[in-house]
């Protein structure tokens, strides 16, 4: 578009293979560096928080992966070489959670009430922390200033691992009228109890924040905590052992999400047999595969020609991931949330789709808003109309039909290594159609253009979004948790008109209404994320095409995000909106094109020093699915613009 093609093509070609070389690195920890470092002691009582606070600080110190996996090693070495016990914590705290993804305890506490400690446990006016909070966007960084500045009347014992994360989970968990007072107590405990010669204030405060943002990503995690477990067993170890050891772990991972389960079997045992003892098990969500966007019928072909491959209906509802065991049903969302309490009904009609003979299973599905009568399938947004919390049967309005499209588990044992066909014919063969409930997704072996064409315009006509195209057989018909696969290809009726594949993005800030709008926000900056530097990059300016009722919607949920100044990891190039927000809603949208842009900066330094930006953005709906951080990513939206 703004490059020759071929240049455009070298350049991305250039970006993959970087990429590539850094993964390498990342696995392969350099042994010398590793070994040559003297062991701890063993006599500790426990982690400090202060050695927890000063890897962090090395790590945001370096760009480096290699370098941030080398102290994460050595750190997650000590911890195993010392409180074997507290690697959980400790490692819950790197990431910045309490619990798995599922178990939906999260941190997050707001800027008011963090403030207000920050202001009470510093004899600062609230008035200078935010002005500081202004120049600074992090409080975390504002609260250590103003601690380093005052003396300390009195020196508090040292604070821990445990005692954090103690402290923290109790933080999450408080409920009923005197939490807010009980939340403030024990953060002012813990403030003043924080030494003022290291980072930890700065610390504690990002992650009672929920947004540690030291520019550590999961995959370094993983890669850290496996190094670490073959270190602290062979001290010898060589590269290719903890090149193994990482394959192992990281598989294991994708197909059972939990630390909890995986870091007990990995002390216990190591590496070796880790597949055995952890796997993909009903009752624990794995992350769900994805797939590459194809812009023409014809694309699909150039990629599965020769092979075979099943086109099926792509239904626009919500991601259902479907766990069965002990006779008890759960329903998981894409984000691994559990969402049984969403949907009592589901839960109350699946088991009349299983045959007799069904122990266990977890199968892959579409959740979609049905109308009994006409029994048709209703718009997305039908969906959006049920109540999210306290959904009582009775009360149901709008009922979800099930659009089964892949069996990940069955009767004890993971088919996650079985090809499509044989998952699909397992699932067929194990469950039934239940009228206005439950059936398989629709599909058909399409093998020419004028097939694939035809049964895409039939898909549209039974109101879905088009087709899901994937590989039946061998080894790229493996299920591939997490991963956006170019074995799954999505072909939504939108393409066709050039447009490209809807974003999802985060709205970080809001411009204010004029006129009629003066009472709501008439704009708002989006943006996507960026997940190599953890930041979120402005992408577009989006005002039009909302109505009244939407804006009003809107400004309920935005206003209550609002912030004291843009936080640090906001890359807004010369956006300036009227106000900020915490980085929280998701929008998907739609755009006529993608430019090169000087005022954003979505993807800069990518394709060009300039940023990305969209051409006619108009707003589709709200994701309440998706996460800030699971929105589009820099790399997604510099692989659209030769869409
Ligand atoms: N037959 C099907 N097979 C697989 N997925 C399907 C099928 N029918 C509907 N879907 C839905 O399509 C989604 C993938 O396409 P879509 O573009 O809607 O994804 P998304 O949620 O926006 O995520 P992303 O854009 O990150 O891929 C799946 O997550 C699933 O919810
Ligand atoms: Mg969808
Ligand atoms: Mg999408």
């Amino acid at each position: 578009m703004f490059l020759p093609k071929q240049q455009q093509k070298a350049l991305a070609e250039d970006k993959v293979s970087d990429k590539k070389s850094a993964v390498k690195n990342d696995n392969a920890i350099d042994k010398k560096t590793t070994n040559k470092k003297s062991l701890p002691s063993t006599d500790q009582d426990t982690i400090t928080f202060a050695q927890l606070t000063d890897t962090f600080t090395k790590i945001e110190a370096t760009t480096k992966r290699l370098e941030i996996t080398d102290y994460l090693t050595q750190f997650y070495k000590q911890v195993i070489l010392t409180k074997p016990e507290e690697l959980l914590m400790t490692l819950y705290l790197t990431i910045n959670r309490l619990c798995p993804d599922y178990e939906g305890l999260e941190l997050g506490i707001g800027e008011s009430i963090l403030i207000k400690a920050v202001v009470e446990s510093t004899g600062r006016t609230t008035a200078k922390v935010k002005e500081e909070l202004k120049k600074v966007g992090d409080l975390g960084t504002v609260a250590q200033s103003a601690r380093k500045n005052q003396p300390t009347m009195f020196k508090s014992k040292d604070l821990n691992v445990p005692t954090v994360f103690k402290n923290l989970k109790e933080i999450a968990t408080a409920s009923g009228s005197q939490s807010q007072t009980k939340k403030i107590g024990i953060i002012m405990k813990m403030l003043t109890s924080c030494n003022s010669n290291t980072n930890e204030v700065k610390f504690l405060i990002r992650l009672l924040e929920g947004k540690l943002r030291i520019g550590l990503a999961e995959k370094t995690v993983v890669v850290s905590l496996a190094n670490a477990i073959v270190l602290s067993n062979n001290e010898d170890a060589t590269k290719e052992d903890l090149e193994r050891g990482v394959e192992i772990v990281k598989q294991v991972y994708s197909e059972l999400p939990s630390y909890d389960l995986i870091i007990p079997a990995l002390l216990d045992g190591g590496v070796d047999n880790l597949q055995e003892r952890c796997h993909l098990t009903p009752g624990i969500p794995l992350k769900p595969m994805l797939a590459k966007p194809t812009k023409a019928v014809t694309e699909v072909l150039d990629r599965f020609e020769g092979r075979s491959f099943t086109c099926e209906y792509k239904y626009d509802g919500e991601r259902a991931q479907i766990h069965y065991h002990d006779g008890k049903v759960k329903v998981f969302s894409r984000n691994s949330e559990d969402m049984s309490m969403k949907y009592p009904d589901l839960v109350e009609q699946l088991p009349r789709a299983i045959k007799p003979g069904v122990k266990n299973f977890v199968i892959d599905s579409e959740a979609v808003a049905f109308d009994k009568q006409t029994k048709k399938i209703l718009p997305f947004q039908e969906l959006t109309r049920r109540k999210r919390k306290d959904v009582k049967v009775e009360d149901i309005t709008v009922k979800v039909h099930i659009f089964a499209f892949d069996l990940l588990y069955f009767n004890d044992k993971p088919l996650l290594h079985e090809d499509l066909t044989r998952r699909r014919e397992m699932l067929s063969d194990n469950f039934e159609t239940v009228e206005d409930e439950f059936a398989m997704a629709k599909s058909m072996e399409a093998q020419s253009t004028e097939e694939i064409q035809a049964f895409l315009e039939e898909s549209v006509k039974d109101s879905c979004e088009g087709l899901m195209v994937k590989m039946n057989q061998g080894e790229s018909a493996w299920y591939t948790p997490s991963k956006r696969s170019m074995n799954w290809l999505k072909l939504k009726k939108d393409y066709l008109s050039g447009v490209g594949d809807s974003l999802d993005l985060v709205v970080i800030g809001g411009y204010y209404g004029k006129g009629k709008r003066t009472n709501v926000y008439g704009a708002y900056l989006l943006a996507c994320y960026d997940q190599d530097s953890e930041s979120y990059q402005s992408i577009c300016k989006i005002g039009t095409g909302f109505s009244e009722e939407m804006l009003d919607s809107h400004y309920k949920l935005l206003n209550p995000l609002e912030i004291t100044a843009p936080k640090s990891y906001y890359k807004l190039g010369s956006a300036k909106p009227d106000v900020y927000f915490e980085p929280q809603a998701v929008w998907e949208v739609l755009t006529a094109d993608l430019s090169l842009s000087p005022v954003y900066t979505a993807a800069a330094g990518e394709i060009s020093e300039r940023g990305i930006s969209l051409r006619f953005p108009r707003f589709i709906r709200v994701r309440d699915d998706k996460a800030a951080d699971d929105a589009t990513s820099s790399e997604q939206v510099s692989q659209n613009i030769y869409i």
